[in-house]
Parts: structure tokens; C-alpha cells; sequence
């Protein structure tokens, strides 16, 4: 169930990415009168998330919110709110209604019953979760050798707190769950480092060695790859 888009540059993946992305909410809000996606942070989506913003979408139908965020202050560079806030929430798509992960909670683990309630108020199915992926086979923050990981692959629960074993802050992270409960998929990778762990991922094994596995090696929910090298 796997369909992978090759580019040979990202600004090409990125732009098919957006189109792909604007098409299916598009879609959403004409079928059931409102979209919902869950985005990626870190540095791949940045221009995804630029080009989208300039969609024509009925924003004020679209609900937005976040695979993983970083446990820091949503002014403070690292966090995947603020991403958002700069690149898609500008123009028409600042009419979109952002659910953040991050609350006041003084850690992630503490603010987790608050996260999860708000994640179960979202319009599920999502129509979109955009993954992205990390060289040690981590997706949204399902790290492996995380004390968490066992945790986020089984958990009911839509939501979860992560320590990272070698990346910086707490996270909130979708778990397994949430992210197999959408109705698309998108995972965007680019480079040869990426690429090669993707091509190891897709050739079978432990999810817990790979947690992109988790979303790749099933058969409930369509995915679709945008690569770039
Ligand atoms: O907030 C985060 O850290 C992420 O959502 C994370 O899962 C990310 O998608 C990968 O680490 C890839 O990150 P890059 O795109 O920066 O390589």
C-alpha cells in the first residue's frame, strides 16, 4: 500500500507534496465540510508548509495540528508550533483552527491528559497525517531505544510524552494508534542518508529498530512517499 513519488530535487517533491495535500483537503471539505491534517516539524516540511499556505482553501474548514512537538516555549526556535505559525498560518491559511500539542503543563508528561483531550476532539479521521523521518528510522517522535517506544506503538491513546534517548527536549507525540487512524499517509524523506534507511525500513524487520515501519509495513491506511536525493 506503499505508492512512492521519486524527484530528483526537493523543491520539485515539495511542490507535488503541497498540490497532493491541497487536493485532498480540497476533497475533505467538500465530502464532509471540514479537513484535518497533522504536520510534521523539523526541517523537511518548511517549504511544503510555504507553498500550502498559499492554497485557495476554505481555511476557515481546515483544522490543523501537529504529529510531535518539542516541550518548549511556542516562541522558541526549536518549536513545531512556531514553524507553523510562519510558514502555513499566514494570509487566507492564518483562518485555519490550529490545535498545538503544547499547553502549559511545566513538562510534556504532565501536560499529556490535556494534549489528549484536545486530540480527541479533533474531526477524526484526519484526512492527512504528513510524516517526516529521522536517519535513526524515528517518525514523529517514536524513537528507537526511547523507554517510550513499547508504549507509543501499543498505547490506546492517541497521544503520548517522550524523552528522546539523543535529541534535544521532551516531545508529545502521536502514537501508533492516531497515526494509523487517518485516511492518508504522506511521508516526505530526502537525501541518500534518508533514502537508504527508507529502502532498509521497506525491506522488513522490527518496527522497534525502525519506527517508520509502523506506518510503512501496514495495510489500513494508504501511504504515499515523496523522496528526493
Ligand atoms: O519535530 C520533529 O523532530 C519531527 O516531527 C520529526 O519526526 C522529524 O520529522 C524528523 O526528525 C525529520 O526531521 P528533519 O526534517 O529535520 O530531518
Amino acid at each position: 500500500m506503499v505508492t512512492e513519488h521519486d524527484f530528483d530535487d526537493g523543491a520539485a517533491a515539495a511542490a507535488d507534496l503541497a498540490r497532493r495535500i491541497e487536493a485532498l483537503l480540497a476533497a475533505a471539505i467538500a465530502q464532509r465540510g471540514v479537513a484535518a491534517i497533522a504536520l510534521s516539524g523539523g526541517r523537511s516540511p518548511r517549504p511544503v508548509l510555504e507553498a500550502l499556505s498559499a492554497a485557495p482553501l476554505d481555511w476557515g474548514k481546515v483544522v490543523v495540528t501537529l504529529v510531535d512537538e518539542r516541550w518548549v516555549a511556542p516562541d522558541h526556535a526549536d518549536s513545531n508550533e512556531r514553524l507553523l505559525r510562519e510558514t502555513l498560518l499566514q494570509g487566507a491559511a492564518a483562518a485555519a483552527r490550529f490545535v498545538p500539542m503544547k499547553n502549559g503543563a511545566a513538562n510534556a508528561y504532565a501536560g499529556q491528559p490535556e494534549c489528549e483531550a484536545a486530540f480527541a476532539a479533533l474531526p477524526w479521521p484526519l484526512d492527512i497525517v504528513l510524516l517526516g523521518m529521522g536517519e535513526d528510522g524515528h517518525t514523529a517522535s517514536l524513537f528507537p531505544g526511547a523507554a517510550e517506544l513499547v508504549e507509543g506503538l501499543s498505547t490506546d491513546a492517541l497521544t503520548l510524552a517522550v524523552t528522546p534517548p539523543a535529541a534535544p527536549h521532551q516531545r508529545m507525540s502521536m502514537s501508533a494508534k492516531a497515526i494509523l487512524s487517518s485516511r492518508h499517509i504522506f511521508l516526505q524523506i530526502g537525501g541518500a542518508a534518508k533514502r537508504a534507511v527508507y529502502d532498509r525500513a521497506m525491506a522488513g524487520g522490527p518496527v522497534e529498530e525502525l519506527p517508520i515501519r509502523v506506518a510503512l509495513l501496514q495495510d489500513e491506511v494508504p501511504v504515499e512517499v515523496w523522496v528526493s536525493t
